[in-house]
């Protein structure tokens, strides 16, 4: 066909992406265009060419495939092929530009590019577009990113942690609440938290084997956050095709006997994670010899949360030593700590007198474990059941060293009986080792006929998970799990209300793990915990210690540790001798857990209440989660998304909808979408309600990957509508344009909490003149309908010259806009690391608490930030015209 010449430039009209063509070859029924941009030839049939001419007017601006722009003041044309005239922007210098000079990179915008081809998307397209936009904006801009999704019930006590050490740059604290508060959910948020808004890329969690099954579930379930376990098999696996076995995942969870190899020291040390986790972080032993690779482990990562619920389970200097692992400059000084201690009471009623909040952290700042550890205590939080004491005397017994202990051991006389009269209920057994397990499920199968299930360190890690399954199945478990002691730690079993001890440690913090077994949120009924004990045995020596000198069943002891490194030595000698603890041990365990417990209860535990959890604070955040999680929004929009997208969705009830790929999918996948489809819900009760169905927010994987595919794609970019308005003249046409301004910066910077994204919606009629404040998006939008693709390609054809310049003219005003916004944003970079920086040299005048390394991060930080921010992104991301048309 004569119209096209070799050397004229066009777009393809349905794969804009490959930027200006240029005709290379036009002869016959043919033509062939290079697409420059990927390098592509493509030929076409000239009579039904998908292309569209691109042509420039005069005050536009062009770019030379040199890369410098001018302002085109003229146009000529000879052979079909058009010559620009004009001024270069950069040296003012005459031009004299033929199209094919042209660069092939036309525009940034891609909206721009295919409003020029053409392209018109269907308007609720447009629309869902639109609202991506402005929903990932919000969710920029929420405070609560992260946090949103969650599916835990909003516990003001685990939200005010979460919040407060996720937006810490590097948090560096104990989570010390006490047992079964949840320190593993207050984790698994900061995680979440953190990961969703850049803070944090790579995350390390260490926790004791048969601990490490259980985390992968609750991050999953709780959080719809994928980790995978490592070991050693899989490492040496990686290891033949990677040097770093640690890089080939972004979250990992190992055991804590792993990271004592040396083997694997290094690697873990050079994998560049931001975060490391240590449960259970008690186990952590100053003078065990592995203590030093942990240490430099430890030193080596940015962010490192230590959670343990008893944290002077080892002794009060160990307690010391792991505050060190967070901050060595600030805890350097044993004696100096202990000192500190004794001016707590003061501390606190000085602390108690202050009202701000920042004052308040400059205080606790300064003195003692500050900032760094948070307890949360019962106590303190309430509502937890009651706890009821059963201890059960039974005839002495020396086991027949012909038979196996078990065959007349009163206490297993009395474990079956229990049983026979509480068919109905479950009951937790704890001993110290495997072989008493072994040997105890052997009797009651032997003597009673009862399958117990049973959890101890001889199992493997599945075996032990599918035990505690057949334990909690409710139709035909096992009325009871016996634990050796490492199931006393960090499993959940509050569904039990029954604890049977069938022996007691001396260190009184085992004790108080495996009371928190049951004891733990989630809890509904009154606890009963039985002591079966042997007269003479030593837990009829412990029991009076436990139980008369510290009330340790009864209540929450926190000073049980510290009251056995007071009486240890008495302990220990009256076991070996096998006589009772005389009454004066007794009584003055009682005067000095009273005297202990009233002093913390003036200073140790108002400060650490006042560090660990603020009320008012605590509520803002649930307030905030609550409005920025409106359960009809997301579903709206999610809704919405399937439809277009070929999601197939069916409503299963109110709150519930079964979503399922169709054959129509527009795109590849979804994230959280297997093949044969899935429950989901957008509320938070149901998704508590129903283990099976998954909680979709702002958070979710899948949510994010839709609001994704719709900003980052050109679906619904560009859309010609006709309106129906009899007010304005028929043939009256408007221009919308949504622009977005966003800062790219290393993403260790975090950079999102200072440069969210921002959108600037104008709406122009043809004169140009801004209307957005007169006329809303969803006014607008009740007037808008679809126009079909013919009619709507004929207006554009006609529009895309005035409207190409209406948007040359907004984008300037765009820019002003971003402008502002980027100079709010710089401002906001040096006021508050300006403020960090401030705090921490004045904290380091006062002790020298403060790491020169954590300076020079948040210097090193403003500066990158400051960087970044001279370079943002201006998009023009969407464009709408409408037509009246009445
Ligand atoms: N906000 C919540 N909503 C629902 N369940 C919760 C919430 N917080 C904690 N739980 C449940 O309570 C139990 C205790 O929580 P978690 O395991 O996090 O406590 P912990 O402090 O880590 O316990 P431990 O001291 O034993 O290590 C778990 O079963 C957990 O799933």
């Amino acid at each position: 066909m004569s119209e096209f010449r070799v050397g004229q430039r066009y777009l393809s009209e349905t794969e804009t992406e490959m930027g200006l063509g240029l005709i290379t070859q036009a002869e016959g029924r043919h033509i062939t265009v290079m697409f420059p941009a990927n390098g592509e030839v493509r030929l076409y049939a000239a009579q039904e060419a998908p292309l569209v001419r691109y042509l420039l007017q005069d005050g536009q601006q062009g770019k030379h495939a040199d890369g410098w722009t001018f302002i085109i003041e003229e146009l000529s044309e000879a052979a079909g092929i058009v010559t620009y005239h004009g001024k270069r922007e950069d040296t003012q210098e005459q031009v004299t530009v033929p199209e094919p000079q042209l660069s092939y990179q036309i525009d940034n915008n891609p909206a721009l590019t295919r409003l020029l081809a053409g392209q018109s998307e269907r308007l609720d397209m447009y629309q869902l577009r639109c609202e991506a936009n402005q929903h990932i904006a919000a969710y920029q801009n929420s405070e609560v990113a992260g946090l949103l999704g969650v599916r835990t019930q909003l516990l003001p006590h685990q939200l005010y942690i979460a919040k407060t050490v996720s937006d810490r740059y590097h948090p560096r604290v104990l989570l010390a609440d006490e047992v079964g508060l949840g320190k593993t959910i207050e984790a698994g948020m900061i995680i979440k938290r953190r990961l969703m808004t850049d803070r944090s890329q790579r995350v390390l969690v260490v926790v004791p084997e048969s601990l490490m099954h259980q985390w992968l579930i609750e991050m999953r379930r709780r959080f719809a956050l994928s980790f995978t376990l490592f070991d050693e098999e899989r490492c040496e696996q990686a290891a033949e095709d990677t040097d770093n076995p640690f890089l080939t995942e972004q979250h990992i969870i190992v055991s804590s006997d792993f990271i004592k190899e040396p083997k694997w020291q290094s690697a873990l040390s050079d994998a560049d994670f931001d975060l490391l986790v240590i449960d259970e972080a008690h186990h952590l032993q100053p003078d065990a010899d592995e203590f030093a690779q942990v240490k430099a482990l430890c030193e080596s990562i940015p962010g490192l949360l230590l959670l343990t619920a008893t944290p002077e389970q080892e002794g009060s200097e160990g307690h010391f030593l792991r505050l060190q692992l967070l901050d060595p400059d600030r805890f350097s000084d044993y004696e100096a700590f202990l000192k500190e201690q004794e001016h707590y009471k003061e501390l606190a009623e000085q602390a108690e007198s202050v009202t701000d909040d920042k004052k308040l952290d400059e205080l606790l700042d300064k003195y003692g474990t500050g900032r760094v550890m948070f307890r949360n205590r019962r106590a303190d939080i309430g509502g937890f059941p009651e706890r009821r004491f059963h201890a059960i005397e039974l005839p002495e017994f020396t086991p027949d060293e012909d038979m196996p202990w078990w065959m007349d051991d009163p206490r297993v006389d009395w474990l079956i009986s229990h049983i026979k009269e509480n068919r109905n209920s479950k009951a937790l057994l704890i001993c110290k080792t495997a072989e008493q397990v072994l040997d105890l499920s052997e009797a009651l199968r032997v003597l009673a006929g009862v399958q117990a299930a049973t959890f101890h360190e001889g199992m493997t890690l599945t075996e032990r998970d599918r035990s505690a399954a057949f334990f909690a199945s409710e139709e035909d478990g096992s009325p009871i799990l016996l634990c050796s002691e490492i199931g006393s730690e960090g499993r959940n079993f509050q569904f039990v209300s029954q604890l049977v001890l069938f022996d007691l440690p001396t260190n009184p913090d085992l004790l108080e793990q495996r009371i928190g077994r049951l004891d733990r949120i989630g809890q509904q009924n009154t606890i009963d915990i039985y002591l079966p004990y042997n007269a003479g045995s030593n837990e009829a020596i412990l029991l009076p210690w436990y139980e008369q000198g510290m009330n340790a069943f009864r209540q929450c002891n926190a000073i049980g540790r510290k009251l056995y490194d007071a009486f240890g030595n008495f302990i220990e000698t009256a076991i070996e001798k096998r006589q009772p603890l005389s009454d004066d041990i007794i009584q003055q365990t009682q005067e000095l857990s009273e005297a202990w417990r009233e002093l913390n209860k003036q200073g140790h535990d108002k400060l650490q209440a006042m560090n660990a959890c603020r009320p008012e604070q605590a509520e803002r955040i649930i307030e905030h989660i609550n409005t920025d999680s409106d359960v009809d929004t997301v579903a709206d929009f999610m809704l919405a998304f399937w439809d277009r997208f070929g999601v197939n969705n069916e409503v299963l009830d109110e709150n519930r909808w079964f979503i399922r790929a169709s054959e129509h999918m527009r795109i590849p996948g979804l994230p959280g979408l297997p093949e044969d489809g899935i429950t989901v819900t957008f509320d938070r009760v149901t998704a508590l309600n129903f283990e099976d169905v998954d909680f979709l927010s702002w958070d979710h994987p899948m949510v994010q990957a839709a609001l994704e595919f719709l900003s980052s794609d050109d679906f619904g970019s560009t859309c010609v509508a006709q309106m129906k308005n009899t007010a304005i003249p028929a043939g009256a046409w408007f221009l919308e344009l949504d622009f977005t301004n966003t800062v790219a910066a290393p993403a260790k910077t975090a950079v999102q909490e200072f440069c969210p994204q921002g959108n600037l919606r104008l709406l122009l009629d043809s004169q140009g003149r801004e209307l957005s404040d007169k006329v809303s998006r969803e006014l607008l939008d009740q007037q808008a309908s679809f126009l079909d693709k013919k009619t709507a390609r004929q207006i554009l054809k006609q529009l895309r010259g005035p409207a190409q310049d209406l948007i040359h003219g907004a984008q300037e005003q765009a820019r002003r806009w971003q402008e502002d916004l980027i100079s709010d944003q710089r401002a906001k970079i040096s006021d508050t690391l300006q403020r960090e920086l401030t705090r921490l040299e004045a904290l380091k005048d006062v002790n020298p608490s403060v790491r020169e390394s954590e300076i020079e991060a948040l210097k090193e930080r403003e500066a990158t930030l400051l960087t970044a921010i001279e370079q943002p992104q201006l998009s023009l991301t969407a464009i709408r015209i409408l037509v009246n048309n009445h």
